[in-house]
């Protein structure tokens, strides 16, 4: 039980969303005339990216594209991988392409990045689509800060002037954040491990993004009553019985939601909205690839 008072905040349903924004693409895929594919690629087998995968398979078959799950072995060389992703580059069936990451150390993660084509790159990570993307032209935004904004939208119709601050800054999730909080005229900070006193600038947010992996770093007295806050974190750590682990975010729960006003949930949160935005990606990567 909390001790730090009632909870205040309205909690963001990011699996009921998710839900509904995957019966949208099962829908519109229903009416293509071609099936939309998506790639992805898991190297070694660590057990979280192996849920993470299995999950992503599940729900593109559910919406009715096809699924290539490629796993590899842990001592792939960089040149396979690379081979690899060139084949799925020049595969007609295959319309987004995801190496699921980190990869262990001996590879460079840069230049298979690097590798993929930008038309099917579904996590907006190649410098051709971050391109775009601060550029504010139209490519392939990267799938958790896609479903940090509907899920924001939704609810914030008008962010203009607000305060946003973003904990965190990698190029997968902190800087894109930004980059689509600023197309939305919030006033954006980004904060990272150099920030000095955080808590002070965290208080300063309308909207509080934390994307740091740092379980329940954000705490109840660093939010600004009535904020937004959206967890992006999310964190295995051991749980009340022994030997089991639970899932945290980057923000201490209970004591956030007695302040904020809108709250994301982890589990339950941004995490199933990341797969809905991947399902997304492919299907608008299918259309303007097919669409030539
Ligand atoms: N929900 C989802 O679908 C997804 C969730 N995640 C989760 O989001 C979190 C962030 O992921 P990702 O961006 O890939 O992580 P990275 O490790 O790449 O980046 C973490 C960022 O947080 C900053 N940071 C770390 N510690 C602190 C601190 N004590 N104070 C302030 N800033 C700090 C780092 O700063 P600096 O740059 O100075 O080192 C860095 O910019 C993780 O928990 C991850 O599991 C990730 C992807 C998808
Ligand atoms: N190239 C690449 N792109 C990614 O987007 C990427 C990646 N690599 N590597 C790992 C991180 C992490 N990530 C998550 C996806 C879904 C959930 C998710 O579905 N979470 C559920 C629960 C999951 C559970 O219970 O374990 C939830 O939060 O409710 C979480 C995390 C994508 N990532």
């Amino acid at each position: 039980m909390s001790t730090e008072g009632t909870e205040l905040a309205e909690i963001i349903n990011g699996k009921a969303f998710s839900a509904n924004l995957r019966a949208q693409i099962a829908a519109e895929v229903a009416g293509l005339p071609y099936q939309p594919g998506l790639a992805v690629v898991l190297v070694g087998d660590d057990p979280a990216s192996k849920v993470y995968v299995a999950n992503k398979a599940k729900q593109t078959v559910e919406v009715g594209m096809a699924s290539f799950e490629h796993k590899l072995p842990a001592e792939t060389t960089q040149e396979d991988l690379l081979a690899l992703v060139r084949r799925l580059n020049a595969d007609p069936k295959v319309h987004g392409i995801l190496v699921q990451l980190p990869l262990p150390k001996h590879l460079n993660a840069d230049e298979v990045i690097a590798a993929i084509s930008p038309d099917k790159d579904v996590d907006g990570l190649t410098v051709v689509n971050a391109g775009r993307l601060a550029a504010g032209l139209p490519g392939l935004v990267p799938c958790t800060p896609l479903g940090c904004i509907l899920l924001l939208e939704d609810r914030l119709p008008d962010m203009t002037g607000l305060n946003a601050v973003v904990v965190g800054r990698s190029n997968l999730v902190g800087k894109p954040i930004a980059q689509l909080l600023l197309q939305k005229n919030c006033t954006v900070t980004m904060a990272h491990s150099r920030t000095k006193d955080l808590p002070a600038l965290c208080r300063t947010a309308d909207i509080l993004v934390a994307a740091v992996g740092q379980p329940e770093m954000v705490k109840g007295d660093w939010i600004k009553p009535g904020a937004t806050v959206i967890d992006v974190g999310i964190n295995r750590v051991p749980g009340a019985v022994e030997g089991k682990t639970k899932l945290v975010g980057d923000v201490a729960y209970q004591e956030a939601a007695a302040v904020a006003g809108l709250i994301t949930p982890v589990p339950g949160g941004v995490g199933p909205m990341t797969i809905a935005c991947l399902l997304r990606n492919t299907l608008t990567a299918a259309k303007r690839l097919e669409g030539r």
